[in-house]
């Protein structure tokens, strides 16, 4: 079985590229995974990030884990990303 952070990486770098598309600079500041089945060791997922709303500086995103074919869902996830200048990540 994979390792729920694994999967938690994977997830928080496809919604945060896609918030990053969506918004330009962004941190994560909620990320909520609901794992609903195991994925086996080895297996190809598909991930499918979407959009669910914009609000000021908030980029609220969902994402679900799934098999190839889309009949298995592995985990539901929503996320929050905050619009932020380039010296906040920078640490300033
Ligand atoms: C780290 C470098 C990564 C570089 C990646 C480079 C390449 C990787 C390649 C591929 C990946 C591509 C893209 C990846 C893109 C993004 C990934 C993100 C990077 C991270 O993965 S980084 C690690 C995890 N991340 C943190 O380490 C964040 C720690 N944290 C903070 O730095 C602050 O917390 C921050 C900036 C999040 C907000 O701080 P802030 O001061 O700017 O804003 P403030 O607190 O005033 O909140 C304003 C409004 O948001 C609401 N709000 C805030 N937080 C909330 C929460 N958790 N839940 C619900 N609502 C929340 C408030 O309630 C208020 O709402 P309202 O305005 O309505 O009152």
């Amino acid at each position: 079985m994979s390792m729920g952070g694994a999967i938690a990486t994977m997830i928080d770098t496809v919604t945060g590229t896609h918030a990053t598309f969506l918004s330009g600079p962004v941190m994560t500041a909620n990320l909520n995974i609901n794992y609903r089945r195991p994925i086996p060791l080895g297996s190809t997922v598909l991930l499918e990030s979407s959009l669910e709303k914009k609000e000021g500086r908030k980029t609220f995103i969902t994402c679900r884990v799934t098999s190839t074919d889309g009949s298995k869902l592995h985990t539901e996830t929503s996320a929050l990303f905050l619009s932020i200048t380039a010296s906040h990540l920078l640490g300033g």
